[in-house]
C-alpha cells in the first residue's frame, strides 16, 4: 500500500475511543462483500451512542454501479436515514462525496468542530481510505497534536478532524478471515478450504470469471478441489512427482481474489460513478418557519441572508427537494451557472412528477441557488 503508514494500536482501545469521541463513524465495508463485512451489533452500539454512521462501500472500482446501488437501497431499506457512499480509496474516487456527506451531517447538526473515526474489518481498506482522505498533505503537515502516543488526529478540513488510526473489528472464523484478507494466506495451514469457497462464491455471481482468468472450463461441473487441481495444472504448479501442488494453487487463487484479479464482476473502472445524495435538509431547515414557501422569489431572498449558507463552500452542486405542507420545494445549490441550475431543477421536477409553478435564482455567498416551487401531480389530482 502506498502513502502514509498507518499505525496499528490495540483494537479494543481504538474502537472504544472512536465510539466515545467521534461524532461520525465511517464504517468501511468491502463493496465486493458488504454483507460479510457488516457488524450489526457494533452498528447498534454506535447508534445507541447517538453517533452518525456513514457506510463506506470501498473497493467500488471492483463492483458495477448497479450492484452498489442495490446494496445502498438495502441499507436504506433497513433505515432510511442511513448514509451510504461508494468509494475507491485505491483510485481516490468518491472521497469528495464522502467529505461532503461528513460536512453535511455535522453542519445540519450544528457541530462546528467535528471528529471522525474509521472502523471496519481487516483489509476492507481503512488505511487506504485514511490515506486517500488526507493523502494530499505530507505525512506531518496535517497532523494535530496527538492525545496518546500512537494516535493522532489529522485535519480533514479546518474544523473536522480524523483519527488517523483505524478501529479494527475482530473477525470470526478462520476461513472468513482468509477471504477477507485478514489472515495472511501464506501462513495458514489449509488454504484449500477458503480457496474453494472463494471460487464457489465468485462462480455463483460470475460464470465467466474462472474461465477468463485460468482458462479452466467449469461449466456443468461442481466447484471443488478438482477445480483447484485443474487450475494448478494450467498454472503448471507441479510437484516433483508430477502431482499438482494444490496448496500453492489455493494460495494463488486467494491472492488473485484479494488483489482483484479474480472478481465477482467484469467491470471497467470508467463505469464507476455515483449520484450525490439528494438530502438538502441543511438548506430546507431554514424554511421550517418561513411563511412564504409557495413563492420561489421569497425563498431565494430569505436564504440569501442566511449567514451559514453564505459561508458554505460546496465542491459539487447539490440537488434535492422537500415537501413542506402541500408544497414541494426543489433546490439546486452551488451549480456552475444559473442556466444549468435551472435545467437541473426542471429535470428533477419532471422526473419526480412535480409541477413547478414558480422558479427563481440568486446567490448565497459564492453559491448560486435556484429554487423551484410546485406540487406533486398526484396531489393535484386528489384535490380536483
Ligand atoms: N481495488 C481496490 N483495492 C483496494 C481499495 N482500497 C484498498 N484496497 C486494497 O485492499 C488491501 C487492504 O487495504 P488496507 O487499506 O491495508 O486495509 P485495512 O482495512 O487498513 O486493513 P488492516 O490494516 O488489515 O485492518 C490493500 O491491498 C489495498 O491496496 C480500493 O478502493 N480498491
Amino acid at each position: 500500500m502506498k502513502g502514509k503508514k498507518i499505525k496499528k494500536v490495540p483494537t479494543k482501545k481504538i474502537v472504544n475511543k472512536i465510539l466515545d469521541e467521534c461524532d461520525v463513524v465511517l464504517f468501511v465495508l468491502d463493496a465486493r462483500n458488504p454483507e460479510g463485512t457488516r457488524n450489526r451489533k457494533l452498528e447498534k452500539m454506535i447508534k445507541e451512542k447517538n453517533k452518525k454512521i456513514i457506510y463506506v462501500l470501498n473497493k467500488a472500482d471492483l463492483v458495477p454501479i448497479e450492484i452498489l446501488k442495490k446494496y445502498k437501497e438495502k441499507i436504506k431499506g433497513e433505515n432510511p436515514e442511513s448514509t451510504v457512499v461508494f468509494v475507491s480509496a485505491k483510485y481516490r474516487k468518491g472521497t469528495n462525496i464522502l467529505r461532503d456527506a461528513i460536512k453535511r451531517y455535522l453542519y445540519s447538526n450544528n457541530i462546528r468542530e467535528g471528529k471522525v473515526g474509521i472502523l471496519g474489518y481487516p483489509n476492507v481498506g481503512k488505511s487506504s481510505l485514511i490515506n486517500s482522505l488526507t493523502g494530499r498533505r505530507s505525512a506531518t503537515s496535517g497532523l494535530v497534536a496527538g492525545l496518546t502516543k500512537g494516535e493522532q488526529w489529522v485535519k480533514l478540513t479546518k474544523n473536522i478532524k480524523l483519527l488517523d488510526t483505524p478501529g479494527i473489528i475482530e473477525p470470526k472464523e478462520e476461513d472468513e478471515l482468509v477471504i477477507l484478507g485478514a489472515l495472511r494466506y501464506e501462513k495458514i495451514k489449509d488454504p484449500v478450504t477458503p480457496a474453494v469457497k472463494i471460487l464457489r462464491n465468485v462462480h455463483a455471481f460470475n460464470k465467466d470469471a474462472i474461465k477468463r482468468l485460468y482458462r479452466v472450463d467449469v461449466e456443468n461441473v461442481p466447484i471443488d478441489e478438482n477445480t483447484l487441481r485443474e487450475i494448478g495444472r494450467k498454472l503448471n504448479y507441479l510437484e516433483k512427482c508430477g502431482n499438482v501442488d494444490i496448496t500453492r494453487t489455493a494460495r494463488t487463487v486467494i491472492k488473485d481474489y484479494l488483489e482483484g484479479r479474480l472478481n465477482y464482476y467484469n467491470v471497467e473502472l470508467e463505469k464507476y460513478g455515483q449520484e450525490r445524495e439528494d438530502n438538502i435538509e441543511f438548506i430546507t431547515k431554514y424554511l421550517d418557519s418561513f411563511l412564504f414557501v409557495e413563492d420561489a422569489h421569497g425563498i431565494v431572498t430569505h436564504l440569501k441572508d442566511v449567514d451559514e449558507l453564505k459561508k458554505l463552500k460546496v465542491k459539487k452542486p447539490i440537488l434535492g427537494s422537500k415537501e413542506i405542507g402541500d408544497t414541494v420545494v426543489v433546490i439546486s445549490f452551488g451549480e456552475k451557472s444559473y442556466d444549468s441550475g435551472r435545467k437541473r431543477v426542471e429535470e428533477y421536477a419532471k422526473k419526480n412528477t412535480i409541477d413547478l409553478y414558480s422558479i427563481d435564482k440568486g446567490k448565497c455567498g459564492r453559491n448560486r441557488i435556484v429554487v423551484g416551487v410546485g406540487e406533486k401531480k398526484d396531489k393535484q389530482r386528489n384535490i380536483q
